[in-house]
């Protein structure tokens, strides 16, 4: 079946950690507070792909109190659920994330952020979408006390991709 997920996270800037987005090192004068690396993009793409194929969320796969993720980089964590995807037999169809924050500007990392996505995921740079936005000034992020993301995905069952990629081979469909 086609199946959607769709998530949220937030996290307050702190001063003297890196700023990690989408797996990509922003610079930035503040990092982002957390047990792991802190990397609300990832954290919001994780949990939306956790939803999507019913799995729960990603503070009960990896409890933020356990010595293991402390600093841990996310990619490891979206390597670990990629292959949940995997598993549970669904491919990734695309994803749409979207950053709420008034600084840093991040339009231009928008393919570095791409890349490291698809890499990780190992899917189409063209399945990823990634915009960022201000909140007018408005509210915790407008007044640059930290960040948002969100995300939605989408996954199809790997027989049914299957059986579109052998369509688009027959030419029956685009
Ligand atoms: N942290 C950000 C926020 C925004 N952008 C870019 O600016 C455009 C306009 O943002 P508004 O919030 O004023 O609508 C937005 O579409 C992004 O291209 C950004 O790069 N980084
Ligand atoms: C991945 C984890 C692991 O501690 O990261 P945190 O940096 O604590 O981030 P948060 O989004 O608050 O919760 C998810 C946690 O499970």
């Amino acid at each position: 079946m086609f199946k959607v997920g769709f998530a949220y996270d937030s996290h307050r800037f702190t001063k003297s950690r890196p700023l990690f987005l989408g797996g990509v090192e922003i610079e930035s004068d503040l990092g982002l507070k957390g047990h792991s690396d802190a990397d609300v993009l990832l954290h919001a793409l994780i949990d939306a792909l956790l939803g999507a194929i019913g799995s729960g969320d990603i503070g009960t796969h990896f409890p933020d109190d356990e010595p293991q993720y402390k600093d841990i980089s996310s990619l490891k964590l979206l390597d670990e659920v990629r292959k949940e995807v995997k598993e549970k037999k669904y491919i990734i169809n695309n994803c749409d994330l979207v950053i709420v924050a008034e600084k840093p500007k991040l339009k231009p990392y928008r393919n570095q952020i791409v890349n490291s996505i698809a890499d990780n995921l190992k899917i189409e740079k063209n399945s990823i979408n990634f915009k960022a936005t201000t909140n007018e000034k408005m509210g915790f992020t407008g007044r640059g006390e930290g960040m948002a993301a969100y995300a939605v995905v989408s996954v199809l069952e790997s027989r049914l991709w299957q059986f579109f990629e052998t369509l688009k081979m027959e030419g029956s469909i685009r």
